[in-house]
C-alpha cells in the first residue's frame, strides 16, 4: 500500500485556521444542548463562575486597603485597628468563598460533563441505528462517526474551557478596569507584554493541529499496527509467521517521520515561547519600575502599588492563558462540527413510506430487474436480477463466492437500495413500508453474525430482546439450535458471561458461537426466516442437524437459505443459482438436475467428493 505523503504544515495552516474559527459557530448549539441536559446544574455552574470571576479583583483591592490602613495606623498616635481587622476578616472570608467556588466549579463541570457525555453517547447510538448501512460503510463518513464517538471527552473539556473563558473574560475586564482607574498607561505595557506570546501560541498550536490532522490516516495506520502487533487475536499468526520484525519495522518507519516533524515543531515552540516570555517579563518589570517611581513621587500609595503590580502580573498570566485556551477551543470546536454533522444526517427516505405493512404476506416478494453497485464502487454486483419468492416458499440461493447472494439479502432487508429496478412485497415497492416495521418481518442469521460479549441468555434473547426474561422461550430456542449442549457445559449456564473482555468470561469455539447465534433466529416467530450460511464452523453432524431442524421448522414459512451444502439446498422448494450477479437458473432440484447446467455440475462435483 502506497502511503500518501502528508502535505506541508504551512500549506494547511491557512485553511485549518479558517475552518477552526468557522467551527466556533457551533458553540451556541453546543451550549443549548448542555442547557437541555440539566438546566439547574448549568445555572449553578454559571453562577459559581460569575462569583469566581469577580473575587480576584475584590481580594486584590482588599489587599490594597489593608496595606494602606496599616500605614495609616502606624502614622497615628492613637491607632484604631477596628477597620484593619474588619478588612482582614472580610479578606479571609472571601478567600474561603473563592476556594469554595473553585471546588464547586470543578464539581459542577464534572457532573455536567458526565451527564452530557451520557446524553451524547445515547444520541450517537440511536442515530447510528437510524442511519443507512450504506452510509456507515463509507470510509469518510465512518471517520466522522469515529471522531464523533471518540471525542466525547474533548467535548466535555471544551465545555469547561469555554465556561472558563467566560469567567476569565470577566476577571480580565475587572482587572483592566482597576488598571485604567489608577494608571491607564499601564495598559500599553500590558498589550506589549501579551502580543508576542499570543502570536506564538496561535501560530504553533495551529501548526501542531495541522500536523496532527494531515497525518490522520498515518496515525490510524500506526494504531492498527500497534493493535495487530500486540493483541491476543493476532498473536498466533504473528508468532508463527515470524511477523514481529515486519510489524515493528513498518511501525518504526512510519512513526519516526511523524516524530521528527513533531520534534522540530516542539523545539521551535519551546525556544520561541521562552523568548517571548522574557519579553513579557521585561514589560512586567517595566510596569513595576513605573509603579515604584509613581509611589516614590507620592502619586500613588503603597497599597495601590501592591494592587497594581499584583493586578498587572495576574492580568499578564490570565491573558496568556485566555489566548492559548482560545486557540484550543477553536480546535476542539472542529470536533463539534463532526458531531453535529453526524447527528444532522437526514434520515428521511427518498420515497414516501405511505403503505401499511400487511399483517401476513399474501403473495410474496418479487425482484424486478434489480441492478446494484455498492456505494463508491464502479462494479455492478447485481446485473438485472429478477425472481419471485412466493408466500410460504422455501428458496435456496447457491453460487460461487462473491456471486452476490448475501447482497441480495441486504437489498431485501433494505440495508441498501437497488441502483435500478425494484423489489416488491405483495405488489408494492418495499420502500413504501415503514422501514423499522418492515425489518421486523425478518428473522435473519448472517454469515458474519456478531459475537456479543454479553451473557448466553442475552446473546440468545437478542433475537427478540423483549423476551429477555422468558427463560422457557430462551431454552426452547437453544434446544432447537443445538446451543443447549453448549450451555449445559458452561459453569454459569445461561448466565455465563461470554468472551474474554470481562471478568469470568468464557470464550467459545467458532462452532459453539454459531449454535448460540442460531438460537436468535428461533426467538421470534418471524414472517420470513433467512439463514445465510452461519454453519461453516459446525462439525458435519451438527451442520446437518442444524439445517434439518431449520428446514423442518420453516415448513410452510417464507424462508431463504444460503448454503454451499447441496444436500441441504436440494430440500428447498426452489433453488436460485447466481453467477456473477445474474440469475442463471431457478427451479426445483429435479428441474435443475435435468437442466444439466451450472447447478447439476456443482451438485455432481460435490456428490463425487463425498464418495
Ligand atoms: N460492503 C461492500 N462494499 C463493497 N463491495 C462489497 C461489499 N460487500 C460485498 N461486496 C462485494 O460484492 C460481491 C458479492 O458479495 P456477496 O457477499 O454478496 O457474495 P456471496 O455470493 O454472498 O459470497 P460468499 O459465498 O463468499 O458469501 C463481492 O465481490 C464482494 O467483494
Amino acid at each position: 500500500m502506497r502511503r500518501r505523503k502528508p502535505t506541508s504544515i504551512k500549506d494547511k495552516n491557512k485553511t485549518s485556521l479558517k475552518s477552526s474559527f468557522n467551527a466556533l459557530v457551533y458553540l451556541p448549539r453546543f451550549f443549548k444542548e448542555i442547557w437541555k441536559v440539566n438546566k439547574g446544574l448549568f445555572l449553578l455552574a454559571a453562577f459559581c463562575r460569575g462569583i469566581g470571576a469577580l473575587l480576584p479583583v475584590v481580594i486584590l483591592w482588599l489587599g490594597k486597603l489593608i496595606i494602606d490602613e496599616i500605614i495609616l495606623q502606624i502614622s497615628l498616635e492613637l491607632p484604631d485597628y477596628t477597620v484593619l481587622w474588619t478588612y482582614v476578616g472580610v479578606e479571609f472570608a472571601l478567600i474561603i468563598v473563592s476556594d469554595l467556588m473553585s471546588r464547586a466549579i470543578s464539581l459542577t463541570d464534572g457532573l455536567l460533563g458526565d451527564e452530557y457525555n451520557i446524553a451524547t453517547s445515547i444520541t450517537i447510538i440511536k442515530k447510528t441505528n437510524q442511519i443507512n448501512i450504506s452510509l456507515l460503510e463509507d470510509s469518510e463518513f465512518y471517520d466522522k462517526l469515529e471522531r464523533a464517538r471518540t471525542q466525547t471527552t474533548s467535548r466535555v473539556g471544551l465545555m469547561s474551557n469555554v465556561l472558563g473563558q467566560a469567567q476569565s473574560a470577566i476577571s480580565i475586564a475587572t482587572l483592566v478596569a482597576g488598571l485604567i482607574y489608577f494608571e491607564p498607561y499601564l495598559i500599553i505595557l500590558l498589550v506589549l507584554s501579551i502580543i508576542p506570546s499570543f502570536i506564538n501560541e496561535v501560530r504553533f498550536s495551529q501548526q501542531q493541529y495541522s500536523l496532527a490532522r494531515s497525518w490522520t490516516s498515518e496515525r490510524r495506520e500506526l494504531d492498527y499496527l500497534r493493535f495487530i502487533g500486540a493483541n491476543d487475536k493476532t498473536a498466533k499468526e504473528i508468532k508463527l509467521f515470524g511477523l514481529t520484525d515486519f510489524v515493528v519495522d513498518r511501525f518504526k518507519n512510519l512513526s519516526e517521520e511523524y516524530y521528527q516533524l513533531n520534534k522540530t515543531l516542539a523545539i521551535k515552540r519551546s525556544a520561541l515561547g521562552f523568548l517571548f516570555n522574557v519579553l513579557g517579563t521585561l514589560s512586567y518589570y517595566g510596569a513595576y519600575v513605573f509603579i515604584i517611581y509613581r509611589v516614590l513621587s507620592g502619586v500613588i500609595t503603597l497599597g495601590e502599588l501592591t494592587f497594581l503590580s499584583a493586578s498587572f502580573n495576574r492580568l499578564t498570566r490570565n491573558l496568556q492563558d485566555f489566548f492559548s485556551k482560545f486557540t484550543r477551543i477553536s480546535e476542539s470546536a472542529l470536533y463539534l462540527k463532526d458531531y453535529f454533522d453526524f447527528i444532522d444526517i437526514s434520515i428521511s427516505s427518498k420515497v414516501k413510506e405511505d403503505c401499511p405493512l400487511p399483517k401476513h404476506i399474501k403473495t410474496g416478494f418479487e425482484f424486478k430487474d434489480v441492478h446494484f453497485a455498492y456505494p463508491n464502487s464502479e462494479q455492478d454486483i447485481l446485473k438485472g436480477v429478477s425472481f419471485t419468492l412466493k408466500a410460504g416458499e422455501k428458496l435456496a440461493f447457491v453460487g460461487q463466492n462473491g456471486a452476490g447472494k448475501t447482497t441480495l439479502i441486504k437489498l431485501l432487508l433494505r440495508f441498501y437500495e437497488p441502483t435500478s429496478g425494484e423489489i416488491l412485497l405483495d405488489g408494492v415497492n418495499i420502500n413504501r413500508y415503514a422501514i423499522a416495521e418492515y425489518q421486523e418481518f425478518f428473522g435473519v442469521i448472517f454469515q458474519d453474525f456478531f459475537r456479543y460479549e454479553f451473557t448466553v441468555r442475552e446473546n440468545i434473547a437478542i433475537g427478540d430482546i423483549d423476551e429477555l426474561e422468558n427463560q422457557d422461550k430462551i431454552e426452547e430456542a437453544a434446544a432447537l439450535s443445538l446451543a443447549k449442549e453448549v450451555v449445559d457445559d458452561l459453569k454459569y449456564g445461561y448466565n455465563q458471561q461470554l468472551g474474554k473482555r470481562f471478568t469470568n468470561g468464557q470464550e467459545l469455539s467458532g462452532g459453539q458461537w454459531q449454535k448460540v447465534a442460531l438460537a436468535r433466529a428461533y426467538m421470534k416467530d418471524a414472517e420470513v426466516m433467512i439463514l445465510d450460511e452461519p454453519t461453516s464452523a459446525l462439525d458435519a453432524r451438527a451442520e446437518s442437524e442444524v439445517f434439518d431442524r431449520f428446514i423442518g421448522l420453516t415448513e410452510g414459512k417464507t424462508s431463504i437459505i444460503i448454503s454451499h451444502r447441496f444436500s441441504t439446498v436440494r430440500q428447498a422448494d426452489r433453488i436460485l443459482v447466481l453467477e456473477h450477479g445474474r440469475v442463471v437458473e431457478i427451479g426445483t432440484h429435479e428441474e435443475l438436475m435435468l437442466n444439466k447446467a451450472l447447478y447439476s455440475e456443482l451438485f455432481t462435483l460435490q456428490a463425487e467428493g463425498y464418495q
